[in-house]
């Protein structure tokens, strides 16, 4: 019998690069700009792994109109693109997992709450993007993570149902986003420490993408009990 066909859905920032460290330190940075305070408790609660209507309406404790978004957000992600583009580069293992899912035709989508100026940044800073059937950013989506729209658009533009598509993901924001649209997920350390993850849902906890093979994913997503 033929193995049942799954989707590997990637997060970007957390996951396809381990960058948590420079966005906080530029939130940190534009927050102190604006004269706000905020500290990196905040950050992992309320920021990580939103998009940036939900971070800003935080930030700021108020709804950001549109025009202002804009600015706002290329002044922040400006700020971090400065700080992280001499340390981009892709996780431990990922180039060797996208290759191994490629060769198998297993289909695979980035789904972020970035902004389409980061995913360029980091994709084709990258040469990542021919591995990716397709990228579902924040400017696709009406709601950010952890509401499912992300993830379900992924699939939705694979062609791969739900219950069929594993996610990887860092934030929590982004795991409940997985697990709301019913999906696999497997945490990946980056961000959070394993013990921190350990009651999130996540089927497995994996601390980068060495040595992960596309058969243990599959395991993965068969077992998942929806
Ligand atoms: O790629 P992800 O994890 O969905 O999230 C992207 C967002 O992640 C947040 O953690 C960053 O602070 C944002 O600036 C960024 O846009």
């Amino acid at each position: 019998m033929p193995d049942a066909p799954f989707a590997a859905l990637f997060d970007m920032d957390g996951v396809i690069v381990d960058n948590t460290d420079f966005h906080i330190n530029a939130w940190l940075q534009f927050a102190q700009h604006k004269g706000i305070p905020l500290t990196r408790d905040q950050y992992i609660d309320h920021i990580n792994g939103r998009v940036s209507a939900d971070a800003m309406a935080y930030v700021f404790q108020r709804p950001i109109e549109p025009g202002e978004l804009i600015v706002l957000t290329e002044e922040k992600e400006a700020i971090y693109r400065e700080l992280y583009r001499p340390h981009l580069q892709p996780a431990p293992g990922l180039i060797t997992l996208l290759e191994a899912l490629k060769a198998r035709n297993v289909p695979t989508a980035v789904g972020t709450s970035a902004p389409m100026s980061n995913v360029h940044f980091t994709l084709d800073g990258l040469l990542l993007r021919p591995y990716f059937d397709t990228v579902v950013d924040a400017s696709l989506v009406k709601h950010g993570k952890p509401h499912p729209e992300i993830y379900l658009k992924a699939a939705e533009k694979v062609g791969v149902e739900p219950a069929r598509c594993v996610v990887f993901e860092d934030a929590f924001a982004g795991i409940q986003a997985g697990l709301r649209a019913g999906m696999a997920v497997i945490a990946v350390a980056t961000t959070l420490t394993r013990n921190e993850l350990a009651g999130s849902g996540a089927s497995l906890i994996v601390d980068d993408f060495i040595g992960l093979t596309v058969d243990a994913i599959r395991e993965v997503v068969n077992k998942t009990v929806h």
